[in-house]
């Protein structure tokens, strides 16, 4: 007799559901997916976080790729910390522990702030000039991830969405992009944070010369050479959520970009990502595509912070409760399709 999967189970629970077969969507999905990650037939969400990691950008200085200057990032971390960004109201809102990260912003924060200070330094290089980091540096950036990572574990958290705040990432992530997916870069780029047709042509411009200047021969090269501190830390944070079994949120552009270097180097971690949403920024439906994901929501969100992250979580809660509390056909008393139908 050949064993039952837990796959199978895990389907056979589903379809049991007073509902007619497949009727829950993707919620069904979710719900075998969540189950698999945890390996049982009744899994939980317990203590739902968001990080998000901050970084400077050193082509942001130069301001020909970001409508908004770099000091945005500096002040829109103040705004996490006082509560008052869409990520922390969506956090509030959903009952999500959010943890800030100062990952590289170019400014020095009082130390009573409640930050995580990760800084690798205040910015990185411009990569039109040199690359964005040492490797020494990126290296620094994804261990000192992991160790974060394993600290929020401990705490008892299983289910660990990722945000990032840097302008100017939407370049990076762009280069990333064509670097691990092959597709051209100016299929890459798009408007960020909101550039109009005149500066999204000068941002392929620029970001075609970036891209032909360098051949990283690694995942970490490539991560060293185009950037940022936060998305280098994100990289190293979903390494270790995977190795930690953690359902994994992921949420827009830039947060994908880092998904496709963790790829890259342990391409097992896809099974524990969850896609939140489609952002807006153009090139985000084609790097979902390249990974094969489906991403549960499509708000025509383009903002980062982990806000798509934020709002998907409760479908997560939603797909792991219709598994573990819905009465069955037989439980419930409910007849079954008819044999005549
Ligand atoms: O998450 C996304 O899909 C997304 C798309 C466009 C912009 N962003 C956010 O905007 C910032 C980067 O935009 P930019 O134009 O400065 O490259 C950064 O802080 C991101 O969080 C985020
Ligand atoms: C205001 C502002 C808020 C953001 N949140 C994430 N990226 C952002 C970029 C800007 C410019």
């Amino acid at each position: 007799m050949t064993a039952v999967s837990l796959k199978q189970k895990l389907r056979h629970k589903i379809d049991l559901k007073t509902k007619p077969l497949g009727a829950l969507g993707v919620l069904e999905e979710l719900a075998l997916q969540i189950g698999l990650i945890q390996n049982t037939e009744t899994p939980e969400i317990s203590k739902p976080t968001i990080v998000v990691f901050a970084g400077d950008h050193g082509i942001a200085k130069k301001g020909q790729v970001n409508p908004f200057p770099q000091e945005v990032t500096a002040q829109m971390v103040y705004n996490f910390v006082q509560g008052g960004a869409a990520i922390n109201v969506f956090s509030k809102t959903n009952a999500i522990d959010l943890i800030i990260m100062d990952s590289g912003v170019n400014h020095d924060f009082e130390p009573h702030l409640d930050i995580i200070d990760a800084k690798i330094a205040f910015g990185t290089n411009n990569y039109q000039d040199q690359p964005a980091m040492t490797l020494a540096q990126c290296e620094d950036a994804l261990n000192k991830a992991d160790d974060i990572i394993s600290k929020i574990q401990s705490k008892g958290c299983n289910t660990i969405g990722f945000g990032e705040m840097g302008i100017s990432n939407t370049s990076s992530a762009a280069l990333l992009m064509a670097h691990f997916t092959g597709i051209p870069i100016a299929e890459c780029v798009g408007s960020g944070t909101g550039l109009n047709d005149e500066g999204i042509h000068k941002k392929i411009q620029i970001l075609s010369e970036v891209y032909q200047k360098y051949n990283p021969k690694t995942p970490e090269e490539a991560l060293a050479t185009f950037g940022g501190f936060e998305i280098a830390m994100l990289c190293g944070a979903i390494l270790k959520a995977g190795a930690l079994n953690m359902i994994i949120i992921i949420d827009g552009f830039i947060v994908t970009a880092a998904l496709l270097a963790a790829h890259a180097i342990n391409p097992n971690v896809l099974k524990h990502c969850v896609f939140a949403h489609s952002s807006n920024e153009q090139g985000h439906e084609k790097m979902l595509h390249a990974l094969n994901a489906k991403p549960l929501l499509s708000l025509g969100l383009r903002l980062g912070e982990g806000t798509g992250a934020a709002l998907a979580i409760p479908l997560i809660r939603a797909a792991v409760n219709f598994l573990n509390n819905m009465a069955s056909f037989e439980s419930a008393g409910v007849s079954t399709e008819s044999e005549n139908a």
